[in-house]
C-alpha cells in the first residue's frame, strides 16, 4: 500500500494498528527504546558517536515524540512544523535525512520484539506505511533546514565573570551571523560533554559583532562546566534558537516582566528589545533570587531603570533578608503586593515552580491566558503548550 500525507485527513489511513500495538508495546516502559538504540547502533555503529554516554533523556524523548506522532498518525500533517523541528534540533548533532531510514527499520524491529504473537503481517505493513510517512517528513526537515542554516555554529568565549558562587555571565563572540529574536534560546555544547546539550537564553538583542550573552547557573554537567571550567578563549558549539518567549510590541498595553533566578536571561534580552521601541510602553520589571548574591545583574537593571523614564525595577529576596536591595518573599508574592496589573502583559522565566505560582497568582489577580507568555524551558523536541501566541 503507497500512502500520502494528505493537508486534511480526508482520505489518510487511521493506522488504528499501530495505535493498538504501540499501546501494547508501550507498558514494556524503557525497555523498549532500550532495545530500539541497541537495535539502531548494531545496524550502524558509526551512529553511537552521535549521541550522548547517558542515553536517559534521549530515550524518554524518542518515546514521547514516538507516542506524540502515534496520537497525530492518520493527520500527521497537523504535526508536521513538530517533526520538522525535531529534524532541524538533530542536525546538530550530525543526525542527516538518511539516517531516518536506518531508525524506521529499528523500530519496526522493536515493535515486533515486543509484539510477542500479536504481531503479524498486517501489522507490520501498517507500521511500515506509517513510518514511511514519519521518516519521510523528518528527513524533509532535514533537507530544508540544512538549504537555510549550518547543523551548527561554534563559539569562543570572550569573557567569562563570576558573579557569584553558582552563576556566571558568559559573553561569546559566534562564528558566523546568529539570527534570533530576543528571548529566544539556543542549545550548547562543551568539549567536556559530547552531544549533551543545554539549553540557554541569550540575554541580549541580536547584535552586528556577533556577540551574545548568556547567564549561566552551576547546575547539571553541562551548566557546572561552563560556570566552574570553562575559560576565556575555549570554543563551544550552538545549535539553532528555538523558543517563542518574544515580545509582542503590538498589543498596546504595558509590560510586566517577571524573572526567577538565571531565568532573566531572556527577560534581559525583552527588555533591551522594549529599549528599541519608537514609543516603549510602561515597563515594570520584577527579579527573584534566593539571596543578595543571587541578583547577580541588578546593577545593570538599575543602570537601566535611572536611564528609561517608563521603566520600574523591584527585587524580591525568598531566604536570605537585604531589605537595602530587595523586598522579602517570593517574587510572585512581590508581584501581587504591587498591584493588580490591569492593562499588562506578562513575561514569566524562571524555576518550574516559581513559573507555576507565578502563572497561578497573574491567573488569579485576572490575567487572560492569551495576556501571559512563560518559558518552562522544555527541550525543544518535547511538544509544549503555549499560552500566547
Ligand atoms: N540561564 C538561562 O538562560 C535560563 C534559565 N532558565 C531557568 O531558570 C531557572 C533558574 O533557576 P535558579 O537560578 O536556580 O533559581 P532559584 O531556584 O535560585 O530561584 C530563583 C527565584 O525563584 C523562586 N522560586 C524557586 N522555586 C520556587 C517555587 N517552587 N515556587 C515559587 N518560587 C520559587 C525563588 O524564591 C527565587 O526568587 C532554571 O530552572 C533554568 O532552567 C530559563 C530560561 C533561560
Amino acid at each position: 500500500m503507497s500512502v500520502e500525507l494528505s493537508p486534511h485527513g480526508a482520505s489518510a489511513p487511521a493506522f488504528t494498528q499501530v495505535k493498538a500495538n504501540f499501546e501494547l508495546v508501550a507498558k514494556y516502559g524503557d525497555n523498549v527504546p532500550l532495545y530500539l538504540f541497541s537495535d539502531l547502533f548494531l545496524r550502524a555503529p558509526a551512529l553511537r558517536e552521535l549521541f550522548p554516554v547517558q542515553m536517559r533523556r534521549q530515550r524518554d524523548r524518542l518515546m514521547t515524540a514516538l507516542s506524540y506522532a502515534v496520537e497525530h498518525a492518520q493527520n500527521l500533517s497537523e504535526i508536521t512544523p513538530y517533526l520538522h523541528q525535531l529534524a532541524r534540533s538533530h542536525r546538530k548533532s550530525g543526525i542527516q535525512s538518511e539516517h531516518y531510514e536506518q531508525w524506521g527499520a529499528s523500530l519496526v524491529h522493536t515493535m515486533q520484539r515486543f509484539s510477542g504473537n500479536v504481531w503479524n503481517e498486517a501489522v507490520e505493513e501498517e507500521w511500515r506505511d506509517f513510518l514511511s510517512l514519519l521518516t519521510r517528513t523528518l528527513a524533509e526537515g532535514a533537507r530544508q533546514d540544512a538549504s537555510l542554516r549550518p547543523a551548527y555554529w561554534t563559539a569562543e568565549v570572550i569573557s567569562h565573570e563570576r558573579r557569584s558562587v553558582d552563576v556566571a555571565v558568559l559573553r561569546l563572540l559566534v562564528d558566523r551571523p546568529f539570527k534570533y529574536v530576543p528571548g529566544q534560546s539556543a542549545p550548547v555544547e562543551v568539549k567536556q560533554w559530547p552531544n549533551m546539550w543545554r539549553y540557554y537564553s541569550m540575554a541580549n538583542l541580536p547584535r552586528r559583532d556577533n556577540t551574545i550573552e548568556l547567564h549561566v547557573k552551576a547546575d547539571g554537567a553541562v551548566g557546572r562546566t561552563l560556570v566552574r571550567d570553562v575559560r576565556e578563549g575555549e570554543v563551544v558549539k550552538l545549535g539553532a534558537p528555538v523558543g517563542t518567549l518574544t515580545l509582542n510590541p503590538n498589543t498596546g498595553r504595558n509590560i510586566l516582566l517577571i524573572a526567577g533566578g538565571t531565568g532573566f536571561a531572556p527577560i534581559k534580552a525583552i527588555l533591551e528589545h522594549v529599549t528599541k521601541l519608537p514609543v516603549p510602553p510602561w515597563v515594570s520589571v520584577f527579579v527573584g533570587a534566593r539571596e543578595p548574591e543571587g541578583l547577580y545583574d541588578l546593577d545593570a537593571l538599575r543602570g537601566w531603570e535611572e536611564k528609561f523614564p517608563w521603566l520600574t525595577v523591584r527585587a524580591a529576596l525568598s531566604e536570605l533578608e537585604d531589605q537595602s536591595v530587595a523586598t522579602t518573599g517570593t517574587v510572585s508574592e512581590a508581584v501581587s503586593r504591587y498591584g493588580r496589573w490591569e492593562g499588562y502583559d506578562a513575561y514569566v522565566c524562571g524555576p518550574p515552580g516559581m513559573v507555576d505560582s507565578t502563572v497561578a497568582m497573574l491567573l488569579a489577580n485576572g490575567f487572560s491566558d492569551n495576556r501571559i507568555r512563560l518559558e518552562r524551558f522544555a527541550t525543544a523536541v518535547t511538544p509544549s503548550r503555549r499560552f500566547a501566541t
